[in-house]
């Protein structure tokens, strides 16, 4: 089983990744009281025996089920969580484990970091995504009016990745995730990019015997960023990559209308096409397009979104400074940037991609 160290000036943990990982569970949550377990309606029936069976036969009592995907990040089921856990009389020493994606990770974490001011979480993923979403220790419910808005920085104790889980995955959750995999590709240099494209060539090999090394490689370009700035004051925001209209994107169109992926995908390509223009990123865009069009990605703004609106979203996204948009953009592949960018270009460049035609 393959260990990979996340450093941050408040903690240090392992990521444990490997095919059967959980079978390494027990021993590591003796030492806690109780251990609630949180996960969601379709994880649950595909995966909880299998988690059970390695926890005390007491856990099966302290699982808190939660809706599925974005329906999992609200002040609702945040409130519900909490009071399941007082309920189930969790002490200073017990613990909270994220059994599910990003959803129910990001959830978990937040319940973790503010019940009695914080306890121990877990995150055991079973999502692509979450070779993202478990490290680093971003964790957050939604807001109606923007995305992750409500949240903290609190790392997990460890992370345990049995790369068995991704296996039950259907093909728009397998998207999703990939997308995030992209972005550390992207962010780090060519030759992941290159490897990404020769290994994944199209959408019938996201589940290629090659994933749990990419996954491996992609937490490993988000540890380095990690153990620079936990707390995004600086280079963490190039982790953001995509995002700023990402988010826009899925929090305009009502939270899980769009899994993240697709619309972090939407904006990686909004990303290098502003980039193109404004750091002189020199890239093959329509080869990139042909390769994620081929994976099965749609990277066209959807045409119900109209640019004054998703303005308005991207400037509630937390890199805005005095109202000023800020963007992750590449200087090259490898060499990110971030930089505010004028409203003409943005609505230019979002009304191009919305009319899809940019294989030139
Ligand atoms: N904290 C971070 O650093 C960070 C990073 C990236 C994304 N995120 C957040 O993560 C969320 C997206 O992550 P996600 O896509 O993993 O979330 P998710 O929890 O919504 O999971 C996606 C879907 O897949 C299902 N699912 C999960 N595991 C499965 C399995 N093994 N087999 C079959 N179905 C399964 C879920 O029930 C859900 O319907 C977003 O809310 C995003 O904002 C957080
Ligand atoms: O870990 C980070 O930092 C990231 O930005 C990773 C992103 O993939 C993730 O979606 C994160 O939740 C976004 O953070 P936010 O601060 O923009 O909500
Ligand atoms: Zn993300």
């Amino acid at each position: 089983m393959e260990t990979i160290i996340i450093d941050t000036e408040t903690k240090q943990y392992p990521v444990y990744i490997a095919s059967g990982a959980l079978q390494e569970l027990g021993p590591l949550v003796r030492k806690y009281t109780r251990c609630m377990v949180i996960t969601d309606q379709n994880v649950r029936p595909l995966h909880l025996d299998k988690l059970l069976s390695q926890l005390p036969e007491s856990a099966e009592q302290c699982v808190l089920t939660v809706p599925a995907g974005e329906d999992a990040k609200t002040f609702e089921v945040y409130q519900e969580a909490l009071t399941f856990a007082v309920e189930h009389h969790l002490d200073r020493k017990s613990c909270i484990l994220a059994f599910g994606g990003g959803a129910v990770g990001d959830l978990a974490g937040f319940v973790a970091a503010t019940y009695m001011r914080g306890i121990a979480f877990i995150q055991i993923p079973t999502t692509i995504l979450a070779h993202d979403s478990a490290v680093g220790g971003k964790v957050a419910i939604n807001h109606p009016l923007g995305k992750n808005l409500v949240g903290a920085f609190y790392q997990p104790e460890f992370v345990l990745y049995d790369t068995d889980f991704l296996r039950t995955l259907p093909k728009k959750q397998l998207l999703s995730g990939f997308a995030e995999l992209v972005k550390h590709a992207l962010l780090s240099d060519k030759e992941f990019l290159k490897e990404l494209q020769t290994k994944i060539p199209d959408g019938g090999h996201l589940l290629s015997p090659h994933l749990p090394d990419l996954l491996k490689k992609g937490i490993k370009v988000k540890a380095d960023i990690v153990r620079k700035d936990e707390k995004e004051t600086g280079v963490r925001a190039f982790l953001n990559f995509g995002h700023t209209l990402g988010h826009a994107l899925e929090a305009h169109g009502g939270f899980g209308k769009i899994t993240h992926g697709e619309a972090v995908m939407t904006g990686i390509v909004y990303a290098l096409l502003i980039s193109r223009e404004q750091t002189g990123l020199q890239f093959d865009l329509p080869q990139f397009l042909s390769w994620i069009e081929t994976l099965g990605y749609d990277w066209k703004i959807p045409a119900g979104a109209a640019f004054d609106e998703i303005y308005a979203y991207m400037k509630r996204d937390k890199k805005t400074i005095a109202g000023n948009i800020h963007f992750v953009l590449l200087e090259s592949v490898g060499k990110p940037v971030l930089a505010e960018v004028d409203k003409d270009r943005l609505s230019r460049l979002f009304l191009l991609q919305q009319k899809g035609d940019l294989h030139t």
